[in-house]
């Protein structure tokens, strides 16, 4: 785990010392934008992008399930990274379920980034949206991604009919993308990665009064917007997959499980049951990574056999409104 200083690998762990024990997430470094439009830099192309991800991670994951979603898998290239994140960071291998660099052959993903800019600070990250046209990269930030995948490469989609932004939901998606971020995806990490007993407390407490919140609305509305999926649902989901078999134990989130939740549990069985979104789950790399990859947290690097996790079951929540459309 470590870090870009003026385009020298370092290897170094998060600093929350300076921060009174709390992990606090650097921004992305690079932040283009793909644009079907004539004069825009980074134009939509069939077989001109490539996507650097890592299975285990949930931003990542974001942009892997609108990837799919949107039927962009011929039209955008991948990779995955090995699960284990070691003192050179994320590196490419050939263990089950790892898609090797096919542009460069690299060994480490922080060669792709002194690449595309040789004096780079900061650290390297998945996702990362490469242009093989331009050899840089278009962005290393997973909200704009998604984004981008939803309605910047229609015109190659197989799915351009399908719209996880829709205009008439923009404010409320974008209010329920803001707490869940802050509280939930970023919670669980500001939760596993502090270091003052005060900065975990203050966390866990964020972390389960938005799930409570959640639980709550699903009760009441078949996804986060209404009554159609939309990218706050995908947004919560790659954390709610996640949680009972990680971020429950690894995490110190453990007030209740997922699946202890009466409306949360059903509602993530239904994501994970969409065709195609279970293709981009891995339970294997998911655990692999994280306890295997944060020595001060999991110092043994054992990982966990359990839980059992029941995904597969029925969500049984057909009796909530749902919009004829087919994810
Ligand atoms: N804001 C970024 C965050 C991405 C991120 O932090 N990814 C993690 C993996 S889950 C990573 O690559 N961490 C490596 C590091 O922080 O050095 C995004 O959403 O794209």
């Amino acid at each position: 785990m470590g870090l870009l200083i003026d385009g020298r690998w370092h290897d170094q762990w998060y600093d929350t010392e300076s921060n009174d024990g709390r992990f606090v997430r650097e921004s992305a470094g690079f932040r283009n934008w793909v644009e079907a439009r004539d004069d825009a830099a980074f134009t939509p192309e069939a077989g001109r992008y490539h996507l650097y991800v890592s299975l285990a991670c949930p931003w990542a994951h974001r942009a892997l399930i609108l990837r799919k979603l949107k039927g962009l898998e011929k039209v955008i290239g991948l990779s995955v990274v090995d699960p284990y994140m070691g003192e050179y960071g994320w590196q490419f291998s050939d263990v089950e379920g790892a898609i090797p660099d096919p542009l460069y052959g690299l060994d480490y993903l922080h060669q792709l980034y002194q690449k595309a800019a040789p004096d780079y600070t900061g650290r390297v990250t998945t996702p990362t949206l490469w242009d093989t046209r331009h050899e840089t990269i278009v962005s290393n930030e997973s909200a704009d991604i998604v984004r981008m995948f939803n309605s910047a490469f229609d015109a190659l989609a197989e799915h351009p009919e399908r719209d996880y932004y829709p205009e008439a939901l923009r404010a409320e998606i974008d209010a329920v993308n803001e707490r869940v971020y802050h509280d939930v995806n970023n919670g669980v990490y500001k939760a596993g990665f502090a270091t003052a007993q005060d900065a975990y407390e203050e966390a866990f407490t964020a972390v389960f009064d938005t799930l409570d919140w959640l639980d709550e609305r699903l009760g009441g509305q078949r996804y986060l917007a209404g009554s159609r999926v939309t990218e706050a649902d995908w947004r919560l989901f790659v954390t709610l997959v996640r949680f009972d078999a990680v971020y429950y134990s690894h995490f110190k989130c453990n007030r209740r499980r997922i699946s202890d939740y009466p409306h949360l549990a059903g509602y993530l069985r239904e994501l994970y049951q969409v065709p195609g979104v279970a293709d981009t789950v891995n339970m294997s790399h998911i655990k692999q990574h994280y306890y295997r990859s944060h020595p001060s947290v999991n110092p043994t690097g054992i990982v966990p056999v359990g839980p059992e996790l029941d995904l597969d079951t029925p969500p049984n929540r057909d009796h909530l409104p749902a919009d004829e459309i087919d994810a």
